[in-house]
């Protein structure tokens, strides 16, 4: 994939016996919102820290960027937020970045454009200690943000933020996305991620389970009818798509625009249409399955 930012292969951390990251291979297109998914202690956090360059891999390889990690080249073209910069509780938010900017060599702009785009313009003056969670969060993607990197590397942005919170920072990475930065976040809040990713990772146990898109990880869609009586509407159904009867229903493996055509096959054939909706799993449902599976084993 020429369009990938990030692409690692077999990329393996081991800490003595412990592997906390095991032959993970991904890839993350530039300009996509990547989820990276996965219960406490899967591997998330080791394997950003080795593609932002903060630990080495044990095994494998990552690219960023078609570079090393850690490479200045890519440094500069990264922001990272990977457990929370250390903020002075003292200084104001605008401060605690005017000191991250001369620490990187960023300028005094910089700094107001990542306040303006976190939305912390009007609080800036204010000291960090006062900020609310969801503040704290935005000032640390504001960090990430200075000097307008290509790829923002975030480490659980979402972690603890009450509901407005929430919204407020999932604006933001779908703002930050459609300005044309790359995001790679990770999560292990998946209603969030269901939303705003392009495509996910789902890592359990160090393993890359699966990658793919939200749409393709939840399987197809298909629509539910209940409908008496049952074999009548069945054999009706199956006249215009393919069906089964399960402990739920009738499943119609079909999009949801043939809602209608499915309806109306029903009722034509005489029977009664009680229930009709479209049978997606969530990704959390297919998630659990998954690290339910992984741990079985
Ligand atoms: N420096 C270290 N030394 C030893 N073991 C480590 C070290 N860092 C991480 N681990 C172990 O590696 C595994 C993966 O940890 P990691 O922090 O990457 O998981 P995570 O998916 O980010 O989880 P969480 O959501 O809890 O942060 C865990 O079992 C952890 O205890």
């Amino acid at each position: 994939m020429n369009d990938s930012i990030v692409v690692t292969d077999e990329l393996t951390k081991r800490y003595g016996e412990h592997i906390a990251v095991d032959a993970v291979s991904m890839r993350v297109a530039a300009g996509e919102i990547y989820g990276f998914l996965g219960p406490n202690g899967a591997g998330k956090t080791t394997t950003l820290r080795m593609l932002a360059g903060l630990i080495r891999p044990s095994a494998g390889t990552a690219r960023v960027s078609g570079r090393a990690p850690g490479d200045p080249a890519v440094l500069r073209r990264i922001g990272v937020l990977i457990e929370g910069p250390g903020f002075y509780p003292y200084l104001s938010g605008r401060d605690n970045l005017r000191v991250l900017a001369r620490y990187r060599g960023h300028s005094t702009t910089d700094v107001e454009q990542a306040l303006e785009r976190v939305g912390l313009a009007d609080r800036a003056g204010d000291r960090f200690r006062t900020y609310s969670l969801g503040m704290k969060q935005r000032l640390g993607v504001g960090a990430a943000l200075l000097g307008d990197p290509d790829l923002l590397i975030l480490d659980e942005p979402t972690n603890g933020l009450d509901p407005a919170g929430l919204a407020e920072m999932r604006t933001l990475i779908v703002d930050l996305a459609a300005d044309g930065h790359t995001v790679l976040l990770s999560s292990h809040q998946l209603a969030e991620v269901q939303e705003i990713c392009h495509r996910v990772g789902v890592i359990s146990g160090g393993r890359l389970l699966a990658e793919s898109t939200v749409g393709e990880l939840r399987g197809t869609a298909a629509l539910l009818v209940l409908a008496e009586p049952a074999d009548i509407a069945l054999a009706a159904i199956r006249a215009v798509a393919p069906a089964r009867a399960n402990a739920d229903g009738i499943r119609v493996e079909t999009s949801a625009a043939m809602a209608p055509v499915v309806a109306r096959a029903v009722v034509s054939a005489g029977a009664d249409l009680l229930e009709l909706r479209v049978d997606e799993k969530s990704l959390e449902e297919v998630f659990f399955e998954m690290t339910t599976v992984e741990v079985a084993k």
